[in-house]
């Protein structure tokens, strides 16, 4: 059964705590926290208060998404702020597998991201060193962009190679994600499905949203 994280990136900030508690009261899974830093991304979102502030809002797991240059910087901070799983992306550390071992050793699971036009390859020789594997489907950034329709066939590939190297790491896919797309991914190997649009946006409630991620994804 796949979980399903919603991102609070599309949620109401000035709700916050009201939006995480509707998730986690209608199923959500995990809760997933976009960190963006203005440099990695064109965007500047929310740092360590904001987990800080939501661990004790939920006994969700907190998924913390790093897109900022050098997280290893930070990874120790957010661990201690609450972090259950922190993702660092590939593109933005010079020493990936010693960033995984900062992020299991501060005592949180290790995640790596790979943008779209990323190589798989990446991952070969780190899986081992990891919990999940994020493969973003929109370049990283904003909430609701369109799915990148050439995700599914990476998404296919990434299946095969953790299957062979670390059948016990998870694949998360991140960006368009909704309930067009959720039971694809997940025939395509797919464990956790983000969304934030699908899930804090659109015209239904928190609740009805995520009913029907959660009935496409096991369709
Ligand atoms: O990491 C990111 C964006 O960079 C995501 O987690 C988004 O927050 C997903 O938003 P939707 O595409 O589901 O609206
Ligand atoms: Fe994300």
């Amino acid at each position: 059964m796949p979980l399903i994280a919603p991102s609070i990136l599309s949620a109401d900030f000035a709700r916050l705590a009201d939006q995480v508690r509707a998730a986690e009261a209608a199923g959500a899974d995990w809760i997933h926290v976009d960190v963006m830093d203005g440099r990695f991304v064109p965007n500047i979102t929310m740092g360590f208060v904001v987990v800080e502030a939501l661990r004790p809002v939920t006994r969700l797991p907190l998924d913390v998404h790093l897109m900022i240059v050098e997280p290893e910087r930070y990874v120790e901070r957010f661990v201690a702020a609450g972090a259950d799983v922190v993702t660092v992306h590939v593109e933005a550390t010079a020493h990936v597998h010693r960033t995984l071992q900062l992020i299991r050793s501060a005592g949180a699971r290790a995640g790596l991201a790979v943008n779209p036009a990323t190589p798989l390859d990446w991952f070969e020789d780190v899986l081992g060193e990891l919990d999940l594997a994020l493969l973003m489907s929109v370049n990283p950034g904003f909430g609701g962009q369109r799915f990148i329709p050439r995700s599914l066939e990476r998404l296919e590939r990434l299946a095969a190679l953790r299957d062979r190297v670390n059948p016990e790491a998870r694949i998360e896919v991140d960006g368009g994600v909704g309930p067009g797309n959720a039971a694809e991914l997940v025939r395509r190997g797919a464990d956790v499905l983000v969304a934030g649009s699908a899930v804090f946006g659109g015209d239904g409630t928190v609740a009805e949203n995520l009913s029907a991620l959660r009935d496409a994804a096991q369709a």
